[in-house]
């Protein structure tokens, strides 16, 4: 397989996502960065990263840990999906900010990312995971919109799979 997920998770819901996403991709590998760190992360040619937000926009703890990694990992010809959790109810200002900083940090490496999704059907004030108007990866809320996890997941599975999954460069 040429694509991985790489995700971390502090109460569950991430792990949980990245199995579905597994599942949704061709059941490609899961990796949990809390127990591999980023070592396996150069082995993929394009890559899955699932993150949280936790304390007022912050990433979640494992993340903060790998994320000087990212500096000695060539991400030049890489494709990156990104999935973010958050709470847009009870966090409605900091909503799934983490994903930006990931976002942005990729972008920095030179790598490419794909899987940008409508705000449609998210009610929040802010959330630094916008640029243009859209997220820059796959927004999932499994504190107020479990039910609509499955659905959303499915969509953005098939939109990307031609990019990460079947791709010829
Ligand atoms: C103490 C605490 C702080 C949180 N802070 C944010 C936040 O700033 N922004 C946000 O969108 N969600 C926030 N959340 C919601 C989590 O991101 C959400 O529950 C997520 O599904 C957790 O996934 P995980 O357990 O897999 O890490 C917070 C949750 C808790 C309990």
């Amino acid at each position: 397989m040429t694509c991985a997920i790489f995700y971390a998770s502090k109460s569950g819901h991430a792990k949980e996502v990245a199995n579905k996403i597994s599942f949704a991709l061709d059941e490609i590998r899961v990796f949990d960065i809390a127990v591999t760190g980023s070592e396996y992360i150069n082995d993929y040619k394009h890559l899955v990263f699932g993150i949280s937000t936790w304390n007022h926009g912050q990433m979640q703890q494992d993340w903060q840990k790998i994320w000087k990694d990212f500096s000695h990992i060539d991400f030049k010809g890489k494709k990156v999906a990104i999935f973010g959790l958050g709470d847009q109810k009870k966090y409605p200002d900091e909503f799934a900010d983490a994903m930006r900083y990931v976002y942005d940090d990729l972008i920095s490496h030179g790598a490419t990312v794909v899987g940008f999704t409508s705000t449609k059907g998210y009610e929040f004030n802010s959330s630094k995971a916008v640029i243009d108007g859209k997220f820059v990866g796959l927004v999932l809320d499994e504190d107020n919109q479990s039910h609509l996890t499955d659905e959303r997941i499915k969509k953005w599975a098939e939109e990307i799979k031609s990019e990460i999954l079947y791709a010829t460069s």
